[in-house]
C-alpha cells in the first residue's frame, strides 16, 4: 500500500473521537498525526481514555495547534455549531468527515428551523455529501466534505428508505420507535445521562421533536418523491451502546422482507435477517454492521420492520472510516472488518 493517510481527529477525547482511535489503530491505511481536545487538552489519550492506554499518540492539543501540513483528512467529532465554526477556518483543500449535525441538512431554512440558529458556513453545507454509505456511495467517492448522520437517523433510514424505494410501504404510515443507549449523548456530563436518573428505569425524550425528524423527511421525501413525515419517538435506554429501531409499517410482509433483502444482498456492513427474525443491539456491538429483521403483523397487510447498529460505530465513527476509505480511495472496508463483541 503506498503511503497512510495522515489523519487529525478534532474532539479526540469525546466518546467518538475515542472510538475513531479505537478502529484507526489498527487501519492499514491511516495514521494519526494529531488528536485535539478543549478541556483535556494537553493530556494524553491514555489519561482520557484508559482503554487506549497501550498505543503510542500523539498527546491531545488545540485545535489551533494541528498543522496542516501534517494532515490528509480530518475527522471533526465535535459538538453542533462549534464544527461549522472549526471546519470554516480549515484549509479547503483537506479532506474532512464530520461527525455533527452541521451539515447534514440541505435547506438552510430546514436548519435553522430544527437547530435554532442561521448556519453560518452555507457554502460548505452546500458543497457537503450526507454520509450514509450505502445510499451516496458515488458522491461520497469525489467529496471534500462528508457530513456524518445522525446514529438514530441512520438506525431508520435503513429501515425504510429501501422500502419507500420500491414502493412496498405506504408513506404515510410510517411510525419509528427507537431506544438508544446513553453513549449518543456524549461524554460531557450532562443531568439527563447521570447513572441515577437512566439506570433502572427507561423513558422516551424529545417526543415527536427530536432533531433526527428533519433527517428522515428529507431523505424518505427524496426517495419518495414527495412529502413524507414518519412518527418518531426515541426512548433513552440504561444501557452504553447501541439502537434498536421498531418501525411500524403498512404493507405486505413477505414483499417488505424481499424489497430489503434485495437492496441490501451486495452491501459489506448489512444484514437482513431470515423472514420473522428480529435483532438484538447485542449482535453489533463494536461493530459496522446494521442487521434487519422483518416479521409480520398479526393484521393483514401489516409488519414490523427491526434495525439495530452500534450508535459508536456504524452510526457515527465506523460510519466516519468508511466513507474516508471511500474518499481516499481505499477498498471500503479497510479497517472495519471487526465482528461484533458478543456476549
Ligand atoms: N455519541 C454518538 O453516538 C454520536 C455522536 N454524534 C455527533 O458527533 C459529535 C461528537 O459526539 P461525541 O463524541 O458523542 O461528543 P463528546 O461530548 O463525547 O465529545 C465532544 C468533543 O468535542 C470537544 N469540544 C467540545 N467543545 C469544544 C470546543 N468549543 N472547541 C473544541 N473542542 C471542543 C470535547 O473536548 P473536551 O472533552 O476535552 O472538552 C470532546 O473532545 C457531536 O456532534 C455528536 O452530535 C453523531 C452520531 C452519534
Ligand atoms: C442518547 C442521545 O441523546 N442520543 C442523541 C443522538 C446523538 C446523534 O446521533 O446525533 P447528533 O449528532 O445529531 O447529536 C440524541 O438523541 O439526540
Amino acid at each position: 500500500m503506498a503511503d497512510k493517510a495522515r489523519i487529525a481527529i478534532l474532539g479526540a477525547s469525546g466518546y467518538t473521537g475515542a472510538e475513531l482511535v479505537r478502529l484507526i489503530a489498527t487501519h492499514p491505511g491511516m495514521r494519526i498525526t494529531a488528536l485535539t481536545a478543549d478541556r483535556r487538552a494537553g493530556e494524553s489519550m491514555g489519561a482520557v481514555f484508559p482503554h487506549l492506554r497501550h498505543l503510542d499518540l500523539p498527546t491531545l492539543c488545540r485545535i489551533e495547534d494541528v498543522n496542516p501540513d501534517d494532515v490528509d483528512l480530518y475527522f471533526c467529532a465535535l459538538p453542533h455549531a462549534t464544527s461549522q465554526e472549526v471546519i470554516s477556518a480549515l484549509p479547503r483543500d483537506r479532506k474532512i468527515v464530520d461527525l455533527s449535525a452541521d451539515f447534514r441538512l440541505r435547506d438552510p431554512q430546514v436548519y435553522a428551523e430544527w437547530y435554532g440558529r442561521a448556519h453560518s458556513a452555507l457554502d460548505l453545507q452546500e458543497e457537503a455529501v450526507y454520509g450514509l454509505t450505502e445510499f451516496y456511495r458515488d458522491e461520497i467517492r469525489g467529496a471534500r466534505l462528508v457530513a456524518g448522520t445522525g446514529c438514530n437517523a441512520a438506525t431508520g433510514n435503513y429501515a425504510v428508505l429501501p422500502l419507500l424505494a420500491a414502493g412496498a410501504i405506504d408513506p404515510d404510515e410510517i411510525i419509528i420507535d427507537l431506544k438508544t443507549g446513553v453513549s449518543g449523548a456524549g461524554r460531557a456530563p450532562k443531568e439527563g445521562t447521570l447513572f441515577a436518573e437512566v439506570s433502572e428505569g427507561f423513558h422516551a425524550y424529545n417526543i415527536a421533536r427530536h432533531r433526527h425528524i428533519a433527517e428522515f423527511e428529507q431523505e424518505f421525501s427524496k426517495v419518495a418523491g414527495r412529502p413524507v413525515t414518519p412518527t418518531f419517538v426515541p426512548h433513552l435506554l440504561p444501557q452504553n451502546r447501541g439502537i434498536l429501531a421498531t418501525v411500524y409499517v403498512k404493507g405486505e410482509p413477505a414483499a417488505i422482507h424481499a424489497a430489503l433483502a434485495a437492496r441490501y444482498q451486495d452491501e459489506p456492513f448489512m444484514v437482513v435477517l431470515p423472514f420473522g427474525e428480529a435483532p438484538a443491539t447485542r449482535h453489533v456491538r463494536g461493530s459496522n454492521f446494521c442487521h434487519i429483521g422483518v416479521v409480520a403483523d398479526r393484521r393483514p397487510g401489516r409488519a414490523m420492520v427491526f434495525a439495530t447498529l452500534d450508535n459508536l460505530t456504524k452510526g457515527s465513527s465506523g460510519q466516519a472510516i468508511h466513507n474516508a476509505n471511500l474518499m481516499l480511495g481505499l477498498p471500503e472496508t479497510t479497517g472495519l472488518d471487526l465482528a461484533p463483541m458478543f456476549p
